[in-house]
């Protein structure tokens, strides 16, 4: 299993233990190592842009070791996380005979990982798989922590569950052929670790991001590191009963715009919800007081740098009325008794989570910032 140099982040979750592996390269030896795993076939899952780019060297890699391939690709883009795309998937594995020993493979971004995740969940009853993230956001996030599923009309994630997968791996050559705007949404992601809990983090980013895009050593560090972080909250919290909801930040305010948005990618994609979602959980939590308008300063500053959106005005299309994001806010799976729970910042990296804010003051927030 020769293959170049690469980081090793352990997630130690008992009987779902498992590997993230990152680093240049590791699709080649890719079939080795899932062949290690066990299994006798496997159905790799991808997409239209990612299916043509990289599936038949993944398709060699893991016949080469003996296991018989079958692979299904879906149209490209956040609509196909639905009950549609669920069903393709589904059938297609039943179709190519895949039993509870073989493997799906998610070879794409977060798209794919969430959506074959969720059906090697619900195949059988629960078939593995193995995360092979292709995009920036995937490598990051959508990888790690085994939230698989689906969006529903009535809002993002809402049909889905927690299945971890067998083993990760994060080639961080194949986001040499990702595009731009793709390689922005993903690092709205990566921004969000150092501003959960880590100021140093964030410093870090600030400094180094060039080299992220450019695919120097700094892209890997920063894949790994912010493996390392969302391992470690997961590990703590892995079903979400407490902690786990800080990997939220940016969220309830991002995924009511991918839903008023209609979950089109050619208007706003997941990354691009997150980094306007951060913006507003600053700026919020400046307008209650609970932050120096500094640092709400700070994180729009650097997220306007790299070329993300900071501002519900930059939603192609509009950002739809404060009753139509309040609306779609209220599906948050953070909700409890009816009640928001956001995730606040009293400072860059010193993120918490906060129930009780007044219905009121949300309002009064979002109709400034429509208004802006
Ligand atoms: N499960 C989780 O914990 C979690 C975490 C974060 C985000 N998500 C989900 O992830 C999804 C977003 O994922 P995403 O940003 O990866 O989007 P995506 O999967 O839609 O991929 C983005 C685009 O890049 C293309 N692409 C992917 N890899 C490529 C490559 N190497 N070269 C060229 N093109 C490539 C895809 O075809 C697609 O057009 C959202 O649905 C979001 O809800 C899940
Ligand atoms: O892994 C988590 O937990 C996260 O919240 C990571 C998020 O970046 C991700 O978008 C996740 O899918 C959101 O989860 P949801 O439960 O709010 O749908
Ligand atoms: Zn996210």
């Amino acid at each position: 299993m020769d293959s170049p140099s690469f980081i090793t982040v352990p997630v130690p979750l008992g009987d779902r233990a498992y590997e993230i592996l990152v680093g240049r390269g590791l699709i080649e030896s890719a079939g080795a190592r899932i062949a290690s795993l066990s299994a006798r076939a496997t159905a790799i899952v991808t997409d239209e842009h990612v299916g043509p780019l990289y599936a038949s060297a993944l398709t060699a890699s893991l016949e080469a070791q003996g296991l018989r391939v079958s692979v299904v690709t879906l149209p490209p883009g956040e609509a196909t996380k639905s009950y549609a795309g669920l069903e393709r998937v589904c059938d297609a594995m039943l179709a190519a005979r895949i039993e509870r020993g073989d493997l799906v493979v998610a070879l794409g971004g977060g798209v794919i990982g969430d959506l074959a995740g969720f059906a090697a969940a619900v195949v059988r009853r629960g078939v593995r798989f193995v995360q092979v993230p292709t995009t920036l956001l995937s490598q990051v996030d959508s990888s790690v922590g085994g939230k698989t599923g689906i969006n529903s009309r009535h809002g993002k994630n809402l049909v889905g569950a927690f299945h971890q997968p067998s083993l990760v791996i994060a080639d961080t050559a194949l986001l040499d052929t990702l595009p731009l705007r793709e390689m922005r949404a993903g690092y709205a992601e990566v921004a969000k670790y150092g501003l959960i809990d880590d100021a140093r983090f964030f410093a870090w980013c600030e400094a180094n991001w060039q080299g992220v895009f450019a695919g120097g050593p700094e892209r890997d560090e920063a894949v790994a590191q912010s493996c390392r972080a969302k391992a470690a909250v997961v590990v703590r919290d892995e079903h979400e009963n407490g902690d786990r909801a800080l990997l939220n930040l940016g969220h309830t305010f991002g995924h009511a715009l991918e839903k008023i948005t209609a979950y089109d990618s050619t208007r706003l994609v997941h990354g691009e919800g997150v980094a306007i979602g951060l913006a507003l959980a600053f700026r919020f939590s400046a307008s209650l007081g609970l932050c120096p308008p500094a640092d709400a300063e700070r994180v729009e500053a650097h997220l306007k740098a790299v070329g993300l959106p900071t501002r519900l005005s930059q939603v192609p299309g509009g950002c739809g009325t404060v009753d139509a994001l309040l609306d779609a806010m209220a599906q948050d799976k953070k909700v409890k008794g009816g009640a928001l729970i956001f995730i606040l910042a009293r400072g860059i990296g010193q993120s918490f989570i906060a129930p009780g804010i007044a219905a009121d003051e949300v309002r009064r927030f979002l109709t400034g910032e429509i208004d802006a």
